[in-house]
């Protein structure tokens, strides 16, 4: 396996300069960040062979082989700054005034014809494949085939070693590609608003993620998309709305998808061409080390390594979507295509926060109950299927092997559940899962409609009574001529609960569980009604709310001020239930 570049252990303090120094920003300019360029992807990867040198290959067309596509983004008009995660400048070591310096700006507004060396010119998309809940769809490209799949309006530009750990920068909005399927290759300011805000969110969450880094918007370019009037019951936007659009730029360690794999897992099982096979062992490899290389032994066979692969996946992937349903995400499109293989939530489409607790939760219309809140782990099941089914062509000659990846896919609802059961303990204050107290738990959050953050932020007081938890309630959406009953058992609920705290308290005391309950247990989530005032005033150049959202938002566990919480930590306001764009979406690009 090829270097990856990283040190073996990057979590080990380093030796040298001190903490203060460390954290002195050591990337002020962009010939700084230029200089620590470094291409594993195109180093180690197959460019398609089809592609025209120059990257100005924006036209839809089948890619019927390589791993990737050189593609010079388009950049937006007139850039306007409107943020850049300042905890993620942070950590990269950036200099906050880098993002909005101008070589900076034009840069991650998809200019790239005047970037420094060593930094290349041109950028570059992936194809992938898709499967919809575990079955396979070829149909969804212009041609039929699936050949034309992939980033459709994401375009990487940057791989870069910084201190010491390798990150891709990926525009999202970056313009058309071979796979845009004759879409603009655009992204609204709406949409990159919500995308932006969650992902610093959901790191502040601490739920795997890819990050934000910056984000510009068009003053001049605009385009229309399927959008929802105010106030709208309808199900579907019931108008073409002219929105800005806007380049956000994301970075993970990689973005190789799910789907991605399949792709080429699917070229290799039906001997599409004569190099299938060999990139199909590439494009592992290559995930090994982008994702995994902390955890694969280099010197394991190839087939121990592919083990290793699936086994440490289904951790991350188990453990992922156990995160996602402790914070009430629901990723609402959870494709093959959408679901990261390092283990980290990717594409904040049509995603919502639970308020009123459903666990068929869904805020979009197209994703159907598969898709629902507390479906995540079947359709993370799915797509952990689609991926061992993509690993299993490597194993061709080694029954073994596939006897035993075959162990590791079914071994999956277990581990899930296992997971699912510590996290709610977690949340409950407890040691171990109680299935009884649990159950009567969730019929009783279906009966009376509670707020999700709220209701287990409550909890985490250790409340002897129910009534500090009705501030969780949504008391107008329950029929009143129950709620006695309703308290009745909801009593009987919070005395089982406290003997089990109870007996917790020989080990630890009040304080400790309390302060335990409240590190799993947010006290701010994003709530879209809150997020579409900031996404529209953003669109009227005023950037205000967006940043007050995004301080309070990247520190979602702290106790904030009475305003903060006055404003935040309140119920959805009755007047926001089912209207489009806000409790539902049925497109959100
Ligand atoms: N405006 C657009 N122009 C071109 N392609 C698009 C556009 N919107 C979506 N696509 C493509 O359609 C496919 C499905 O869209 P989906 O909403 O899952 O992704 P996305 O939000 O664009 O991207 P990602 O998964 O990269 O975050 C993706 O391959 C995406 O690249
Ligand atoms: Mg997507």
């Amino acid at each position: 396996m090829a270097d990856n570049g990283l040190k073996p252990d990057d979590s080990q303090p380093h030796s040298g300069p001190n903490t203060a120094e460390k954290n002195a920003p050591t990337i002020a300019t962009l010939d700084d960040l230029a200089k620590l360029a470094n291409y594993s992807l195109l180093e180690a990867l197959n460019c398609d062979p089809d592609a025209t040198s120059d990257g100005v290959d924006h036209n839809p067309r089948q890619v019927f082989s390589g791993h990737y596509v050189p593609v010079k983004p388009t950049p937006i008009e007139n850039p306007e700054y409107v943020a850049h995660s300042k905890d993620f400048f942070q950590e990269l070591g950036f200099a906050d005034s880098l993002a909005q310096s101008e070589t900076f700006l034009r840069l991650f507004s998809g200019n790239m014809s005047q970037v420094p060396g060593p930094m290349r010119d041109r950028g570059w998309a992936c194809g992938y494949a898709l499967s919809i809940y575990g079955t396979e769809y070829t149909q969804q490209c212009p041609f039929k085939t699936g050949n034309g799949y992939g980033d459709g309006r994401a375009v990487s530009i940057l791989e870069a070693v910084i201190k010491e750990r390798r990150w891709e920068m990926q525009l999202k909005g970056g313009g058309r590609t071979p796979y845009s399927r004759g879409a603009d290759g655009r992204a609204v300011l709406r949409s990159s608003v919500r995308e932006f805000l969650a992902q610093e969110h959901m790191h502040a969450l601490g739920v795997p993620t890819s990050r934000s880094l910056s984000l510009y918007v068009s003053k001049s370019e605009k385009v229309k998309r399927p959008w929802y009037s105010e106030g709208s019951h309808s199900l579907d936007p019931d108008r073409l709305v002219l929105e800005p659009v806007a380049i956000s730029t994301r970075v993970a360690p990689s973005f190789i998808r799910v789907g991605q794999l399949e792709l080429f897992g699917r070229r290799a099982r039906k001997n599409e061409h004569p190099q299938a096979m060999e990139e199909l062992r590439k494009l592992v490899l290559h995930l090994m080390n982008r994702e995994y290389s902390q955890v694969i032994d280099t010197s394991l066979n190839f087939e121990e390594k592919i083990l290793l692969l699936a086994g440490e996946f289904r951790g991350r992937l188990t453990s992922l979507v156990a995160n996602w349903i402790r914070v009430g995400y629901c990723q609402g499109n959870f494709n093959s295509d959408n679901c990261a293989a390092g283990g980290f939530t990717l594409d904040y489409g049509p995603y919502g926060f639970c308020q009123a607790f459903h666990p068929y939760f869904q805020p979009w219309t197209g994703g159907g109950r598969h898709f629902s809140f507390f479906n995540q782990p079947m359709a993370a099941e799915r797509n952990f299927h689609m991926f061992c089914s993509a690993l299993r062509p490597l194993l061709q000659k080694h029954s073994d092997a596939v006897v035993q990846l075959d162990k590791i896919q079914e071994g999956f609802a277990e581990v899930m559940q296992t997971e699912l059961e510590k996290m709610w303990a977690a949340k409950l204050g407890l040691n171990t899962f109680n299935t009884e107290l649990f159950s009567e738990l969730v019929r009783l959050m279906m009966q009376t409609p509670i707020d999700y953050t709220l209701f287990f932020r409550e909890l985490s007081n250790l409340p002897d009574t129910i009534e500090p938890l009705k501030k969780s309630f949504y008391t107008e959406a329950m029929p009143k001529s129950d709620s006695q009953q309703f308290d009745a058992r909801w009593a009987d609920w919070i005395t089982q609960w406290k003997s089990l705290i109870t007996e917790r308290t020989l080990q630890l005391s009040r304080n400790e569980i309390s302060s335990q309950m409240k590190c799993v247990n947010p006290k701010y989530t994003l709530r879209e009604w809150q997020v579409a005032p900031a996404y529209q005033q953003a669109g009227d150049g005023d950037y205000t709310l967006l940043r007050e959202i995004q301080d309070i938002m990247t520190q979602p566990y702290a106790e904030q001020s009475k305003e903060v919480d006055d404003k935040y930590y309140r119920l959805q306001p009755a007047a926001f239930f089912e209207v489009g764009g806000l409790s539902h979406y049925s497109c959100s690009s």
